[in-house]
């Protein structure tokens, strides 16, 4: 495996967010010994986004074609220790949040109705658990409850870990983030009255952790203007429970999605976390292999394997990566695209994020005649369309050999930067195109 190093600061979200390799496992393991009581989750999903200017509210707006709170869903479902997650949303959203359930085989849901306000449909998040209501679907009490807003995608294991076991012994717990800009008092007639000293305070931010019986409480205990205007969960701990939360500083991708640039942000988050590995399959021919050896020194920013064909539907490639460079030398050799699509669709793999294969022809030979490229081209298309209902992304590049050292190297730098810009993009526009290098 060969990565380049990076700076902890520009690295991308910790991939086990977003792939279930062997690290993100072993990480779940260590949660699974410390965690030795029930835990489940509330998701308030209820708003409409308003301040996201969209007509879909900002959580089910759509992110490499998957609702933004499928994400989130997954960043507690993927860990054995979390129990049930309720998720709270709009009447009218019921059906589509039945749907993504559904698509995106979030087996850990509950769905819950909201209320007018956030902290209204936090509180009917909990009473799912209670069988205190005439809910029909009353679940056993978790010891803690982990809330966290929807529309924050990116929650770390081990973030979650420190606000569970803090919850446990303290009775609350919430993540915090320094403040990036200063906070400042006015006067009723829009002047500065004052300001406060930044480094005094902090962002509350999510998850937040509590005792079930300490926040379900709270809610009882708070009042209608706490439900009407309130935005802090920690606050009517403290208020109506006595309970000072413990707070734990969590790192900087831990915000809201609320604006459209947060959405972009998003984005560029998680194609940049499935970026950053790839694994390269060389065909027999030693051209091939000699092709594959170099790219992999030229993809220096990605973590990559090169195996030999046949070996790609190994579980060990599929669990490491959503990037197959499928490089061979004959004309349109499919039949290893093919079983590798037909390994995506036994596992699962491309469910949670699309899978990108870009498939590399190496021409040895003279340009073959202009009906067998168009025929060539034609069952291409053929296959990129089928396979991309599978959420499988298949582009081709097309790249000649040559002799001569500079014109080859020239060709390979050029198969490089179009192969790292199909993988970041993703975009399914170019899929069945066969570009040449
Ligand atoms: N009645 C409400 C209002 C908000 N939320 C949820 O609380 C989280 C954080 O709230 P916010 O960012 O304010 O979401 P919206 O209220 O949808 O946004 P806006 O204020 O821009 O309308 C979101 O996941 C939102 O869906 C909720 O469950 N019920
Ligand atoms: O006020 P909004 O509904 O936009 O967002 C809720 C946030 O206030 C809340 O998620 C954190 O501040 C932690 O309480």
């Amino acid at each position: 495996m060969q990565q380049e190093q990076r700076s902890s600061s520009d690295r991308p979200l910790d991939p086990g967010c977003l792939l279930e390799c062997d690290a993100e496992r072993s990480a779940d393991r260590l949660g699974c010994a410390v965690v030795d009581f029930p835990v489940a989750v509330v998701l308030p999903a209820g708003g409409c986004g308003e301040r996201m200017g969209l007509p879909t509210p900002k959580q089910f707006c759509t992110i490499l074609n998957r609702p933004l709170i499928s994400y989130t869903i997954q960043s507690f479902e993927r860990l054995s220790w979390i129990g049930t997650v309720v998720v709270v949303i709009a009447k009218e959203n019921h059906d589509l949040m039945l749907n993504i359930v559904q698509k995106f085989n979030h087996t850990k849901v509950k769905v819950v109705h909201g209320g007018t306000t956030r902290h209204r449909s936090i509180f009917n998040g909990l009473q799912a658990f209670s069988n205190t209501t005439e809910s029909t679907l009353p679940m056993p009490k978790p010891k803690v409850v982990i809330i966290h807003d929807a529309v924050r995608p990116f929650v770390e294991e081990d973030l979650l870990l420190k606000i569970t076991l803090a919850a446990k012994e303290q009775g609350a717990s919430g993540a915090i983030r320094p403040l990036v800009s200063t906070v400042i008092a006015t006067t009723s007639e829009g002047y500065l009255d004052h300001s406060l000293e930044r480094a005094k305070y902090r962002a509350s931010e999510m998850p937040q952790g509590f005792l079930y019986d300490i926040i379900f409480q709270a809610y009882q205990r708070c009042s209608e203007f706490d439900f009407d205007f309130g935005t802090e969960c920690l606050h009517l701990a403290l208020q109506y429970c006595g309970t000072s939360a413990k707070l734990v500083e969590g790192p900087p991708t831990l915000w809201k999605v609320t604006y459209k640039r947060d959405l972009a942000a998003a984005e560029a988050i998680i194609k940049e976390t499935l970026s950053t590995s790839a694994c390269i399959i060389a065909g027999a021919e030693a051209e091939a292999v000699e092709l594959a050896k170099t790219l992999q020194k030229n993809l220096n920013m990605m973590e990559t394997d090169v195996i030999p064909c046949g070996k790609e539907s190994n579980a060990e490639y599929l669990s490491k990566t959503r990037n197959f460079i499928h490089i061979s030398t004959t004309g349109s050799n499919f039949l290893g695209v093919l079983d590798m699509v037909k390994r995506f669709e036994d596992t699962d793999h491309a469910r949670l994020y699309p899978v990108v294969i870009v498939w590399v022809q190496l021409n040895m030979t003279k340009q073959s005649a202009d009906s067998q490229r168009t025929d060539e081209l034609t069952v291409f298309r053929s296959l990129a369309s089928e396979v991309l209902q599978g959420n499988v992304l298949l582009y081709g590049i097309q790249i000649d050999h040559s002799k001569v050292p500079e014109q080859w190297e020239r060709s390979v730098e050029r198969l490089t930067q179009i192969t790292v810009a199909l993988i970041r993009d993703r975009n399914a526009a170019l899929t069945g195109q066969l570009l040449h290098a």
